[in-house]
């Protein structure tokens, strides 16, 4: 059964219409879910019982159920969640000088698979429904009212696991519900979506007349690199990801943010640099790069750049004009890499009863080192 968080506000309205209902019950329903943050549809207490029972037998009220809580130093809180059909996702809850803000996942699995990527490792399960990704916000919402009284969610990224321009049409309804000025309203401007590069959803993106930022994984700049850990680069290489992204911004005036991982030894040369600046040199005042020091995963060998590369790389950038900045790290002490805690638990969960082999003894080591180096950095 759908969550009532799958619904957009017209649906909500097409929905009462069809119940012989007024619409503006829709809008006191919707009041009670983005408003009010209930968590039970017995809680709409101005609503009828003859409105309320065909709503309880059609949508379920949240679809997550919480399986695990990690609150870091920072208080970075990531949530481990199980869906109907026991899959597990991620969500992370973030603290900031500028607000709180909430990063949600939007597949089971990823079909992009990027070398890197920890959510890369599962295939695509299924996507989200619009209600399983509202319903993570929500479900932070709550705790924050329950934990934080008074403190609002006021910024969204869809940067969890999944690639939110291969879900495109249930991230747009989901963009529209935060978004809605009746209800949780928060500013486009406080949502970025970010991809790894599906040119011709950029391209429609553009179109879609809202002000939510775009934020494209590039990692590198230039195919042979790109395409060595980012298998989309073969089907979108980087001209034509360009092409799409300057249309972007012809048509929204918007400016654009590179992500830039930064890998130990692959991306992070000073001729990487140089490469990014030429890249970027036609759109500077238009882009943004984010360098993001990598983090590390269990499941492959890549390495962080050292503090020093990352200084060079930075340098380099700023010299030459490019709008830059070194992404501070949120819960470095939790399994903070995206896809890692729910790798781990489900591992855990294969695992149970097995000894470990050599290898996992030594990649699990590898990697404590590598998380305390980082911890200490
Ligand atoms: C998990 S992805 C989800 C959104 C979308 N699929 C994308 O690739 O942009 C969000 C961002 O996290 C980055 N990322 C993935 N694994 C990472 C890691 N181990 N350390 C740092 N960033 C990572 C991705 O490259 C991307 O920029
Ligand atoms: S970085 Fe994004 S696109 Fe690549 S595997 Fe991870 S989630 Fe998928």
């Amino acid at each position: 059964m759908k969550s009532i968080y799958s619904l957009t506000q017209e649906d909500l309205k097409d929905w009462m219409i069809a119940q012989g209902e007024k619409n503006y019950r829709a809008d006191q329903i919707w009041q009670w879910l983005y408003r009010q943050h209930v968590g039970s549809f017995e809680e709409m207490t101005n609503i009828p019982k003859k409105i309320l029972q065909p709503l309880s037998e059609n949508f379920v009220f949240s679809p997550l159920k919480t399986e695990i809580v990690q609150r870091a130093q920072d208080k970075t809180t990531k949530f481990l969640f199980e869906l109907h059909d026991h899959a597990m996702i991620e969500t992370v809850l973030m603290y900031h000088h500028y607000g709180v803000s909430v990063c949600v996942t939007t597949q089971i699995g990823c079909n992009i698979g990027c070398k890197f990527c920890a959510s890369g490792l599962i295939p695509k399960v299924r996507d989200l429904e619009t209600g399983e990704i509202v319903a993570q916000i929500m479900f932070i919402q709550r705790y924050l009212d329950q934990h934080e009284p008074g403190t609002k969610v006021s910024h969204i990224v869809v940067m969890g696991i999944g690639e939110p321009f291969d879900n495109y049409e249930n991230v747009m309804n989901f963009l529209r519900i935060v978004n809605s000025d009746k209800g949780l309203a928060i500013g486009a401007r406080h949502i970025t979506v970010s991809t790894s590069g599906l040119a011709p959803k950029i391209r429609q993106f553009a179109r879609e007349g809202i002000q939510v930022n775009l934020a494209v994984s590039l990692h590198a700049p230039n195919n042979e690199t790109r395409s060595s850990i980012m298998k989309i680069n073969r089907e979108y290489p980087i001209e034509e990801l360009f092409a799409a992204i300057y249309e972007y911004i012809e048509i929204t005036n918007r400016r654009v943010t590179f992500e830039y991982i930064m890998i130990d030894g692959v991306n992070d040369t000073p001729q990487h640099a140089k490469e990014l600046v030429a890249l970027l040199k036609p759109m500077l005042k238009l882009s943004y790069v984010n360098l993001i020091p990598y983090n590390p995963v269990l499941e492959n060998s890549f390495e962080r750049s050292s503090a020093e590369n990352i200084a060079k790389f930075f340098d380099i950038l700023m010299k030459n004009k490019v709008n830059c900045v070194v992404r501070k790290e949120h819960g470095t002490d939790i399994e903070a890499a995206c896809g890692q805690l729910r790798s781990q638990y489900e591992r855990k969960k294969r695992e149970k009863g097995r000894p470990r082999t050599k290898e996992e003894i030594r990649q699990a080591s590898n990697l404590r080192r590598q998380r305390k180096q980082v911890q200490q950095s």
